[in-house]
Order: C-alpha cells, then structure tokens, then sequence
C-alpha cells in the first residue's frame, strides 16, 4: 500500500530516535508491568502489519493462542488492549467503566476542532454527560421517539418508491444496489427529526452536497492513519486525511452553518409551520453555566447536529444490509419472516413500526444478522482514564481499549454452532440488545453505550420490516446464495465489503 511505502522512508529517517523510544519503553513495561499476552510485533512498527484488512477476525483467530484480553502495540506509542470474550467484557463494564470510559483524540478528528463537541469523541466529563443528557431527551426518549413516527413513515415510504423505480429501470436480472436507498432514507429520517428536512435524494445534484460531504467524513474517518500510529508524522499528513476532512467537514460545516442561519430568520419572523424539531431545542436551550454551558455555542450545534448524521445512518442501513444478505443466503429463514409477517400485517395496509413488538422471529432475524455482523466490531475505540489493574494485568493510562464485539459473537462458549446462521435461537431467550448480555453487545455497553439504540432499533426494524413486506427479494443471475460475497471492510463500519445486489419483485 501507498501510505505503507511513505511510511517505511519516514520511519527509517527518523530510526534512531523511534529505537531509543522504543527500548527505554521496554524496560519500564518489564520492570513492573504485567501486560496482557501478545504477538511479537516488528520493531517500530510494533503489530501494524499483522492485522489485515478485517482487524477483528484477525484478532480473534489470536484468541486460542492468547487468551481472553490480548495486548498489541501499534508504532512505537499505541497501546492497545483487545477484549474478546463476554466475560471479559463482563468484567470491564461491570467493574472498571469508568476507567476505560475515555475516548482516544485521532488525528482526522482534529479539523475544525470537531472532536471538541463530538459526544461520541468526548473526554469523559460534564460535557459529555450534559450532552447525552439533551441527546435521549429531546431524541430518544419513547416519548419523543413516538412523536416523530410520521417523518420516517414518509422517509420510508419515498424509499421503497425510488427502490420500485430503480427496479424497473435495471437491466433483467441484475439486481439493484438497496443499501443505497436503505442510506438515504436513514439519512432522511434523522435530517426530518433533527432539522426537519430531507437532505438527500437519489435524483437531486443540489441535495446530495451535504450528503456527499458527510460520505466524505465517513471515509475518511474509517482509514488507518499513519499519524495516529507515528504521532511525530503527524505534521506531514502523509495520507493527505487531515487535508481531506478539513474539506469535507468544512463543507458540511458551511452547509449546516446555512441551516442554522436559515433557522434564525424564520424564527425571527416567527415562521411557525412545523412542530418544534432538535435543531429548535438546541437553539432554545438555557442552561445553568455550572455542569452544563449556559447557551449551545454555534459550533457545538454544528457538530451535535453532524454527529448524529455520523452516527446513525451508516450503522443502520449497514444493519439492514447483513440481515437481508443473511436472509437471501437462508430461504427458509426468509420464508419464515415473510410467513410471520403477512400472517401480522396482511396484504391491504403497510408495514408500521408498531407492529415490530408483534413480530419476534424478524427481532430474532435482526439480533441473530448483529451477533455475526456488528456494524462497530470493536465498539467505538475507549481509552483508559487511570492506570488500572484488569484481569490481573496492568494497563496503564492512555491505553487505546477495543472491545471485539465480532469475536464475542461468535465465540463457542457462548453460542452452539456459533458461525451459522440461526434465528430461532433468540425465540423465547431474554437476551436483548440492550447492553446487560455480555455475549450480544453490538451496541456496546456501560456508561458509553450508544446513545441513539431506541432510535438505531426502530429504524432498522421498520426499514427491513417493510423491504420484507413491500418485495419478494431474489438474487441476480448467475449468484446463489452460497456465492455471496461475505467479506466486510473495515470503514466507519464494518458494511458488506461488496455491497449487496438483488431483485425485489412486487410483493
Ligand atoms: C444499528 C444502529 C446502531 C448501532 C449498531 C450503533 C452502535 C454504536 C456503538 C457500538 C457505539 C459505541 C458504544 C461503546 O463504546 O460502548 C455507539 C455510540 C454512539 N452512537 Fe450508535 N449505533 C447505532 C445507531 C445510532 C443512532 C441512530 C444514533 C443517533 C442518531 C447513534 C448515536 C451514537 C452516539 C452519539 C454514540 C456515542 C456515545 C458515547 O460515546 O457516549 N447511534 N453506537
């Protein structure tokens, strides 16, 4: 790789001093440190070479060898430990949250000052409490959850018409790509509920500026980047990442700046056509200036409003994605769900959200597709606050913590036959969601858990709820579902590294 090759002519330009860091760390850690068991990594460059292109299966296919909790160093300074059992995790939520309650500050994060207001990227604090604290509020409380049932009625229902037209303009048996249209629409659900709006559009070059610009990010957030492995090359930006998000946050930036000015006038001339959405909360908060700032900065509304963006759209369609990939390489799995649901909702009405509680083996679909396919396979990177005493090993402050979701939900002391597919085995089980099994954590757990689940849950049960009930789904010519390309990538989210083609057909 490209940024494999610079790196090698900067690393060996800076050698001597890299190997003086590196031996002075050495001692230390032998002297009075017991860390977690790993692979020897290359000097300098510690294990960066051995993960591959899907990090997670790599590090679980280390978990025989080494154990539950595995220690890796990145570069000469990036420590990190991999938690990849339930128990483990158990064990780190149950008893040391807070002290891997921290997020790492990475290099692309730094442009525009984002991480600064991010919730997801926040130091744990005051801040970040407050912050989560007007996110379930005013967002995802039930309360507020069921306020806005009507914005992704319409989100929805515009997604299954462009899928009806992309569909019949497709070549014969080629397949369509639906996760495209499962994005916009989750894209449109939250630019409804937070600024009431849709913002993105398969047909419209003008919509899709800030749409693009948030694809952007995503990107560009997902890359390995060499100067969070070699903080002392950070000022060369060698990939040229910071360089491209400064563009593309700035452009996302500018445009919810239009937004926010947008939003000012009409309430100044007191426009009031709508009920009040996120973005108005925001504006109108009074708060006491002690734990909480006294008014929302213009900035920190920028970025709330992105990161919810960020946050909730690629993980949802992704979801939405691997069960219906799933589904279309299980017939009697997809013969099931489409039985139970038409048994519920019948020919002559649409799928609704309140029918989700009435139909548990698409919830068992849903759960069983996040146990084998978690969109965040090692959550959202923590970091450790303090120095602390885990499982018996030292880990000291600053350590990059990854909790490997992927492993544990495939591991076999926790599932039988953990690598089929297999919903029933959620029918009549009390495991959940919501981050107190250990075992099931694609939404993470603890104090850090995601803040957006009653939301993220909603949007992927009604999206793949009435894909299932709108089509009849069948694969391209020429793919069976033993073809199927199961590979993930490692980006933002772990999303189908060949993106799912198939043919819905008029239910
Ligand atoms: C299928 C959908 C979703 C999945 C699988 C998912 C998964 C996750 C995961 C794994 C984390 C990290 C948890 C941890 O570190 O323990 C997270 C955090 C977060 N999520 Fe989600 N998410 C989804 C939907 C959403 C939605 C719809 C929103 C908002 C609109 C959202 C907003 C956030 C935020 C703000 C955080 C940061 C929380 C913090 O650091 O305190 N997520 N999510």
């Amino acid at each position: 790789m490209e940024w494999e090759l610079t790196c090698l002519f900067f690393s060996a330009v800076i050698l001597l001093p890299a190997f003086i860091l590196l031996f002075s760390q050495k001692k230390t850690s032998k002297c009075s440190y017991k860390l977690p068991p790993g692979p020897r990594g290359l000097p300098i460059f510690g294990n960066m070479f051995q993960l591959g292109a899907e990090p997670y299966k790599t590090m679980a296919g280390l978990k025989q060898k080494y154990g539950p909790v595995l220690w890796l160093r990145l570069g000469t300074s990036t420590n990190i430990m991999v938690v990849q059992t339930a128990q483990a995790a158990a064990e780190l939520f149950k008893n040391h949250d807070t002290s891997f309650a921290d997020r790492p500050t990475l290099d692309v994060t730094l442009p525009h000052n984002y991480y600064q207001a991010s919730p997801a990227l926040a130091r744990y604090g005051s801040f970040w409490r407050f912050q989560r604290r007007i996110c379930t509020v005013e967002m995802f409380v039930h309360k507020k959850i069921s306020e806005t049932v009507p914005v992704r009625r319409k989100c929805v229902d515009n997604m299954l018409k462009w899928i009806e037209k992309a569909a019949n303009s497709a070549e014969k048996g080629s397949g369509i790509e639906v996760t495209r249209f499962v994005f916009l629409a989750s894209f449109n659900m939250l630019g409804n509920m937070i600024l009431s709006k849709d913002l993105a559009d398969p047909e419209s070059e003008e919509a899709s500026e800030f749409f693009n610009a948030m694809n952007g990010i995503m990107e560009w957030s997902g890359l390995t980047n060499v100067s969070d492995i070699f903080p002392f090359l950070r000022k060369f930006d060698l990939q040229s990442l910071r360089k491209k998000m400064t563009r593309d946050m700035g452009k996302a930036m500018e445009i919810t700046s239009i937004f926010l000015k947008e939003r000012e006038e009409e309430r100044k001339k007191g426009i009031a056509e709508k009920g009040k959405d996120f973005l108005d909360v925001l504006f109108e908060f009074e708060g006491t200036g002690k734990d909480e700032p006294a008014k929302f900065s213009k900035h920190q509304i920028k970025v709330l409003i992105l990161e919810m963006f960020l946050a909730g759209s690629e993980t949802t369609s992704s979801s939405v994605e691997w069960a219906l990939t799933e589904l279309l390489r299980h017939p009697e799995a997809m013969d099931k769900v489409k039985t139970e649901i038409s048994k519920v909702i019948g020919p002559n009405r649409k799928f609704e959200e309140n029918d989700i509680d009435n139909l548990p083996y698409m919830q068992a679909v849903i759960k069983e597709s996040l146990r084998l396919h978690p969109p965040a396979p090692f959550l959202i990177p923590r970091e450790t606050i303090q120095d602390t005493k885990f499982m018996g090993y030292n880990v000291r402050k600053g350590t990059r913590v990854l909790v490997n979701t992927w492993a544990i939900g495939r591991d076999p002391e926790c599932w039988d036959d953990p690598m089929s597919f297999k919903p029933e085995r959620f029918l009549g089980s009390k495991v959940d969601l919501k981050g107190q099994h250990y075992e099931l954590i694609p939404f993470g757990a603890g104090r850090r858990i995601c803040v957006g689940l009653p939301l993220g849950h909603r949007m992927m049960h009604f999206s793949l709820g009435s894909l299932l009930h709108e089509f009849n789904w069948e694969l391209p010519d020429g793919v069976s579902p033993k073809s199927i390309n199961m590979n993930g990538s490692m980006g933002l989210t772990a999303r189908k590294h060949e993106s799912l083609k198939s043919i819905p057909k008029k239910a």
